[in-house]
């Protein structure tokens, strides 16, 4: 089974949470308060700029060509592509690039994107891609699902765009790169000793995802 599976299967309970909630389910169906998801705009900018960091530390830890390579095309696909499909994104929602960059990191958002970058720094590649495996293989899968909902992608609901963007086959791509990208990694560094540790790890980056979308719907700061 692929590593990817097998960590997800390992936290039924905790994936559910994360890609089941109702943040989620508010986009699928357009009811998701405005102000919620304009707070989650603005908290994700300053996640994406992490993210970043952690491409960047993966591309310090890598050992062979491939790995920069992945960490390298990484990076870019956040600071060439995302970012500025989230800037413009977020204009459409009255947000300016001035408010995004003024805006102060949310303890939900600083634990998140730091755990990842912990990971990273104290450990090796396939802890640092663990710890970012519920990001991207989850949003693809929550685009995925939410896209296949009947009022999902209809001109009506205001969430349409992000179902589209994550749901698409430039995200759906990247995301299977991802899992490639562990799988690989697992077949030359996994061993049954390291095994508990990287699904406390999965465990632990998949709770801080729930964090987020909790954050969003509350206007946690
Ligand atoms: C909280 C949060 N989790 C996951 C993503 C998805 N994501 C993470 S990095 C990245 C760019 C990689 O190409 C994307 C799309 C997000 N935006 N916000």
């Amino acid at each position: 089974m692929e590593i990817f599976e097998r960590l997800k299967a390992a936290v039924p309970d905790d994936w559910n949470a994360y890609v089941g909630h109702p943040f989620v389910r508010g986009m699928g169906d357009g009811t998701l308060p405005e102000p919620a998801f304009r707070h989650y705009l603005v908290q994700d900018y300053l996640f994406l700029i992490q993210f970043a960091r952690a491409y960047a530390l993966a591309g310090y830890k890598a050992r062979s060509l491939a790995d920069l390579k992945a960490a390298s095309a990484g990076v870019s696909a956040i600071v060439d592509t995302e970012m500025d499909l989230h800037v413009r994104l977020s204009e459409r929602w009255g947000l300016s690039a001035a408010d995004l960059e003024s805006a102060v990191e949310a303890r939900a958002t600083v634990a998140y994107t730091r755990l990842v970058l912990e990971a990273g720094m104290s450990g090796d590649l396939l802890d640092l891609y663990t710890a970012l495996a519920p990001c991207m293989i989850g949003y693809a899968e929550i685009g995925t699902a939410l896209a296949a909902l009947p009022g999902g992608l209809s001109p009506d609901n205001p969430y349409r765009e992000w179902i589209a963007e994550y749901s698409g086959e430039g995200f759906q791509e990247a995301a299977q790169a991802a899992r490639d990208q562990l799988d690989r990694l697992a077949a030359d560094r996994l061993t049954e000793a390291r095994w508990p540790a990287l699904v406390d790890l999965f465990r632990q980056a998949t709770r801080l995802e729930a964090d987020f979308w909790e954050m969003g719907l509350t206007l946690a700061e």
